[in-house]
């Protein structure tokens, strides 16, 4: 663990005073993952004020290794492990994690313990800033132009949909891949990259376009754009301070895609993409209603996060639509699905999940994702060579 020692030392010890306890929150050390820590410890310092909150970065095995491209490491948990093992041994109370980046299979001891309400899911297409109104969509692109994406899901849709472009790795967090972009010198004309990323650093301004199954015929990655808490299993405590700041839509929508996943096997990088909506626009209300309220605002169709909360009985008949797709790296083959059906449980969020998968399945997606397996394996090979 590259944890610093400093770090180590600063976790408080329980408080002598039963009503008030400090809680410590564990996150990588980037910029967006520190920032999401705080958004989240700023939510439960409004819905606990009698308790502490302490923020631990670290960096992690993930953030070290960013020579290698993300699809060769095997394993999602690379990002995760060193702070679950922190969790394991109540060093750290909870986790803040990109969703996306959690596995969707967790040690046994350690549980999703809440998700908060999701950020905008899509992918944005960020163009060099020297090109910026010389082009205004993929679509404008010259043949042969060159987008950065590490991400298997992002190349292969795109290559299917614009075949005319070429694609090359793109490396490191969000600051260091617009630098990278923005370098004169480097090879790139735009990248993709998620919006919820942009957002939460405030730049949310280099967004040429955003792409969604209509707008680019991208597809966003399970999970994306929503936050998830990882806590310990039968921890009562953290589970009641959890309950105030979770997103009851976004967690029903996310544990469906992450089933759809989990059924499909899909790793770190296989190209699965999604696409959740809710048929109703009410009804977006936090496990405990009145806390963490926002103002009322638009409802977000595409990524299903109303902006607004509320705790109206229309959630009964509240039907959520999955759209998937599995593309095949070259992009010349893929399936894709589109499933609904109420969900107002964990149970039938996840059975829509698992439906999804098998719809995908029946068309052929196992086929694709073997393929994918196998390739991944020869990218291995010669890596090790
Ligand atoms: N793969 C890295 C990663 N993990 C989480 C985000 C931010 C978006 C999110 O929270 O879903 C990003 C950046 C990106 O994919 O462009």
């Amino acid at each position: 663990m590259a944890t610093e020692g400093e770090d180590r030392q600063s976790f408080a010890a329980a408080s002598p005073n039963a009503s008030t306890r400090t809680f410590n929150v564990g996150t990588r050390r980037s910029l967006l993952a520190r920032a999401q820590a705080t958004e989240v410890v700023k939510a439960l310092r409004a819905a606990w004020p009698e308790h502490n909150f302490e923020i631990h970065a670290m960096s992690t095995t993930g953030d070290i290794n960013q020579k290698t491209a993300l699809h060769k490491f095997n394993e999602k948990a690379l990002w995760t492990q060193e702070l679950e093992v922190l969790l394991e041994e109540k060093k750290l109370d909870l986790i803040v994690h990109s969703l996306k980046d959690m596995p969707t299979q967790l040690p046994v001891d350690l549980i999703l313990g809440a998700v908060t309400e999701r950020e905008d899911a899509r992918d944005a297409f960020v163009l060099k800033s020297s090109y910026v109104g010389t082009y205004k969509s993929l679509e404008d692109l010259p043949e042969g132009a060159v987008i950065g994406t590490s991400s298997l899901r992002r190349s292969a849709q795109l290559r299917r949909a614009y075949p005319q472009l070429k694609f090359a790795d793109v490396r490191g967090n969000i600051g260091t891949r617009l630098s990278k972009l923005d370098d004169p010198n480097s090879e790139y004309t735009a990248i993709v990259i998620a919006v919820a990323g942009l957002q939460r650093l405030g730049l949310t301004n280099r967004i040429t376009s955003y792409l969604s199954k209509e707008n680019g015929k991208m597809l966003h990655a399970v999970g994306q754009g929503a936050l998830g808490i990882e806590s310990r299993n039968g921890d009562q405590a953290v589970a009641e301070l959890l309950s105030r700041i979770g997103c009851d839509r976004t967690t029903r929508a996310v544990l469906a895609e992450r089933q759809l996943m989990r059924t499909l096997e899909g790793g770190c990088s296989v190209p699965i993409g999604v696409e959740t909506r809710w048929t109703s626009k009410s009804a977006y209300s936090n496990t405990q209603a009145g806390v963490g309220s926002k103002p009322a605002d638009v409802y977000d169709q595409l990524t299903g996060a109303a902006k607004s909360e509320s705790s109206s009985d229309s959630d009964l008949s509240d039907e959520l639509i999955l759209n998937a797709i599995v593309v095949s790296l070259d992009g010349q083959d893929a399936v894709e699905i589109e499933t609904r059906r109420v969900v107002t449980t964990h149970e039938q969020a996840n059975d829509l999940g698992f439906e999804a998968a098998k719809l995908l399945v029946n068309k052929g997606a196992d086929k694709i994702l073997e393929k994918v397996q196998l390739n991944r394996g020869i990218i291995q090979e010669q890596g090790n060579a």
